[in-house]
């Protein structure tokens, strides 16, 4: 029987990927719903290509376009067309590819209807670790990782038994400041910050690389992916991104996941799990690559990777508040609005204000994702 599949942000960087996959992989599976955010033009090409049963675009207006020109297609738009994309009946998986705090709702409500989820938003687990992976345990919800590094390390866990796990290690390339100190960096552009040196992907995790706080947002989602306290994740600079990730067991043994940088095969991995399945990939061939080499995080130039950590242990909305604080930044560097050393000094501002809810709810941690955006935006207004 065909899966049945949903995706959440399809006009993105793996959206546009999770659509290759499942064009090579027609036999197994069936596209039920597609979302698009401004790109309404790739929409309409995706939809005239899948004819999926429901699809969802960010503006009422689009949404009016699309209906003109698929009448037998469902049309939503805004947050409850996202909902209503991942939450249809004949959903059995959700890959969401949405960027930012805006995949958590719907990947809330698609977890509490019982659709497993192939997740690239990392910062639903960011956001609301607790809350999404007890839903999951309550509902019965598989949560596979699409992240590379997470889909190495679940890979590496298969088989294995969690109690031997000693450490969890994600590698970071480093970005493309990489041995650069703060003195280089005052005046860098966005145009220079968006070029991550082994990866083609979307804007905010671009910027997120280039200051280390996607392997911040990263070492919150293994936490709560692989139920692992912080101080046994660890991250080191693997320049090359071929091993994904690694895990250590406590005999010393450490087991590490290689391929090519190509996000189609930990996203082809999601939807095929536990099987794999052959494809005709670029396949990484070791004796081409002369060196593979590791270092330290450089955390005094690029703090974000700390500041992650201490909204990790201080839990309840921290973490929240780190990621809604961390997304205003980034978009007001990309405005040209603030400077790309000013991006960790707007997130440990508004997190010093923060008053932390301990357990927070699904309600609280909204509230204290748009308090931040609040607080960070009037940094620079
Ligand atoms: N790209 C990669 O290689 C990797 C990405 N990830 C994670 O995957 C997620 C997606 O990243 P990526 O694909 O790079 O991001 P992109 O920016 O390329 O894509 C984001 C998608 O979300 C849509 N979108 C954005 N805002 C809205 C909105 N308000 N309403 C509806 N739709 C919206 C965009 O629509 P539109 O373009 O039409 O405006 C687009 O389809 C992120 O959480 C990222 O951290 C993880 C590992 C690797
Ligand atoms: C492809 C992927 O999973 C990204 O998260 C990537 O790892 C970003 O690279 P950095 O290691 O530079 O953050
Ligand atoms: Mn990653």
């Amino acid at each position: 029987m065909k899966k049945r599949v949903a995706v959440l942000g399809s006009t993105g960087s793996i959206g546009n990927q999770t659509l290759q996959v499942i064009r090579n992989l027609r036999d197994s599976f069936e596209l039920i719903g597609l979302s698009g955010g401004d790109n309404l033009e790739l929409l309409v090409k995706q939809i005239k290509e899948f004819r999926p049963k429901i699809v969802s675009i960010k503006s009422e207006s689009n949404a009016r376009k699309l209906k003109e020109l698929f009448p037998d297609i469902q049309v939503e738009y805004g947050m409850e067309g996202l909902t209503s994309v991942a939450c249809h009946d004949d959903v059995d998986i959700v890959v969401t590819a949405l960027a930012g705090g805006i995949g958590l709702v719907p990947t809330y409500n698609a977890i509490k209807e019982r659709k497993n989820i192939a997740l690239a938003n990392k910062e639903t687990l960011v956001m609301a670790g607790n809350i999404i992976i007890n839903e999951a345990k309550n509902n019965n919800v598989e949560i596979l990782p699409v992240d590379s590094e997470h889909s190495a390390i679940f890979q590496c866990l298969n088989g294995n038994k969690r109690h031997q796990v000693n450490r969890i290690i994600l590698t970071a390339s480093g970005g493309p400041f990489r041995g650069l100190k703060k003195k280089d960096l005052s005046s860098v552009t966005p145009e220079k910050a968006l070029k991550h040196p082994n990866w083609n992907m979307g804007k905010k995790i671009s910027i997120d690389s280039a200051t280390l706080m996607n392997k911040g947002l990263e070492v919150i989602e293994a936490r709560w992916l692989f139920d692992i306290n912080y101080d046994k994740i660890d991250v080191v600079i693997h320049p090359q991104s071929i091993i994904h990730s690694m895990v250590e067991f406590i005999d010393g043994s450490i087991l590490a996941q290689m391929g090519e940088t190509d996000m189609r095969v930990p996203i082809q991995y999601a939807l095929t799990y536990p099987d794999r399945v052959f494809n005709t990939y670029h396949k990484l061939d070791l004796s081409k690559r002369d060196v593979l080499t590791f270092e330290q995080p450089d955390l005094e130039t690029f703090p974000c990777l700390s500041l992650a950590y201490e909204a990790g242990r201080m839990g309840g909305t921290m973490t929240a508040v780190m990621n809604g604080a961390n997304e205003e930044a980034v978009r007001m560097f990309l405005e040209n609005k603030i400077s790309f050393l000013e991006i960790p000094l707007v997130i440990e501002r508004v997190m010093g204000k923060h008053i932390l809810i301990k357990n927070p709810g699904i309600s609280d941690v909204l509230e204290a994702e748009k308090w931040a955006k609040e607080e960070a935006y009037k940094y620079k207004h």
